[in-house]
C-alpha cells in the first residue's frame, strides 16, 4: 500500500515506573505493566490494520523504558544511527537496539560517539531532519548524525522539561508540514519553525499536556493519544484520518504512541 510502513516496537513486559528522569515520572506511584501491555497491544493493533509492517525486539528484563522504542536509534535511508542515552538508567537499550538492526542486515550502523536518544529527538521530513537539543540528546549529535545520514540537520531547542525530547512537542504530519506545541521551544527555535513551516498545526497547551504531539503520522492516518481532543479535531479538518489510542499508563513514563514507534526508512 502506498502509505505503508515499517516499525520496530517492544512490548512493554518489564515495563514499571521504579525511577524519575523525567518530571512525568513518579515511582511511588508507580503503573501496572499489565494494562501498560494492553494498551501498547492497541497501538500495534492499530499499525497492522493500517497496513502497516510492525517488527518486534525482544524485551530485557532490567530496562523498565525499553518499550520506548523511538529512542533506539534513527534510521533513514537504511543507515542506522545509534543511541547513546543520556541517563545511565537507559544506557545499556542503545547496544541492545543496536544489535537488533545488526543481526537484522543492517550493515551500516554507527555506533555514535555523541549522547542522542533517536528519533525522541530526531524526526525526519523530506528534505530534513529536525533535531531536539536541550535535556537529552548533545548538539555534537546533530553534526554527527548530519554527516553520517547525508541529510541536513535542523537544530531546535526545547526549553520545557515536560517536554524533554523533540517528539514530546512536534509531529511531522508529512514529509513536508508538522504540528508543534511552540512552549516548548525557544523564541529563536519558534522562528525557525515559524519560517520553514507557515502552514503548521499549531497545538495548544492543553493538547500538549496529554502528550497530544507524540503522535504518529503516515501523511493520511494519524494516531494519536485520544485525550487530545482539540488537535484531532483540527487534523481531521485539514482532511487527516484520526485514530485516537488510549496509553494513559505509558504516560506515567512520560511516553505516548511515537515514543513505542521506531520507523524503519529503507
Ligand atoms: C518521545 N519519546 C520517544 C519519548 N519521549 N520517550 C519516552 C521516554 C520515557 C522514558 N521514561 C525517559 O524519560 O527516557
Amino acid at each position: 500500500m502506498a502509505h505503508s510502513r515499517h516499525y520496530l516496537m517492544c512490548r512493554p513486559d518489564h515495563f514499571a515506573v521504579e525511577y524519575a528522569i523525567n518530571p512525568w515520572m513518579d515511582p511511588e506511584a508507580g503503573a501496572d505493566a499489565a494494562t501498560a501491555v494492553r494498551q501498547w497491544e492497541g497501538l500495534k493493533d492499530a499499525y497492522e490494520e493500517l497496513g502497516h509492517k510492525v517488527s518486534l525486539i525482544n524485551p530485557i528484563d532490567g530496562l523498565p523504558d525499553m518499550v520506548f522504542a523511538a529512542n533506539g536509534a534513527l534510521v533513514v535511508g537504511g543507515r542506522v544511527y545509534g543511541a547513546r542515552f543520556a541517563n545511565a538508567e537507559r544506557a545499556a537499550e542503545g547496544p541492545a537496539y543496536l544489535r537488533w538492526f545488526t543481526d537484522n542486515g543492517f550493515a551500516t550502523a554507527m555506533e555514535p560517539t555523541e549522547t542522542n536518544e533517536g528519533e525522541g529527538d530526531f524526526l525526519t521530513l523530506d528534505e530534513v531532519i529536525l533535531a531536539g537539543t536541550g535535556f537529552r540528546t548533545a548538539i555534537t549529535a546533530h553534526k554527527q548524525a548530519q554527516e553520517f545520514l547525508g541529510r541536513p540537520v535542523v537544530t531546535l531547542q526545547l526549553v520545557d522539561p515536560r517536554y524533554y525530547h523533540l517528539d514530546t512537542a512536534l509531529f511531522p504530519i508529512d514529509g513536508r508540514n508538522v504540528a508543534y506545541y511552540p512552549g516548548a521551544f525557544s523564541a529563536g527555535s519558534r522562528e525557525v519553525l515559524r519560517h520553514m513551516f507557515p502552514d503548521a498545526v499549531l497545538a495548544s497547551a492543553e493538547d500538549a499536556a496529554v502528550l497530544g504531539l507524540n503522535a504518529v503520522s503516515d501523511g493520511h492516518n494519524v494516531v494519536i493519544n485520544v485525550e487530545a481532543g482539540e488537535l484531532a479535531l483540527e487534523l481531521k479538518r485539514r482532511g487527516l484520518n484520526v485514530i485516537p489510542v488510549d496509553l494513559s499508563e505509558l504516560r506515567k513514563a512520560g511516553g505516548g504512541p511515537k515514543c513505542c514507534t521506531l520507523e524503519i526508512r529503507v
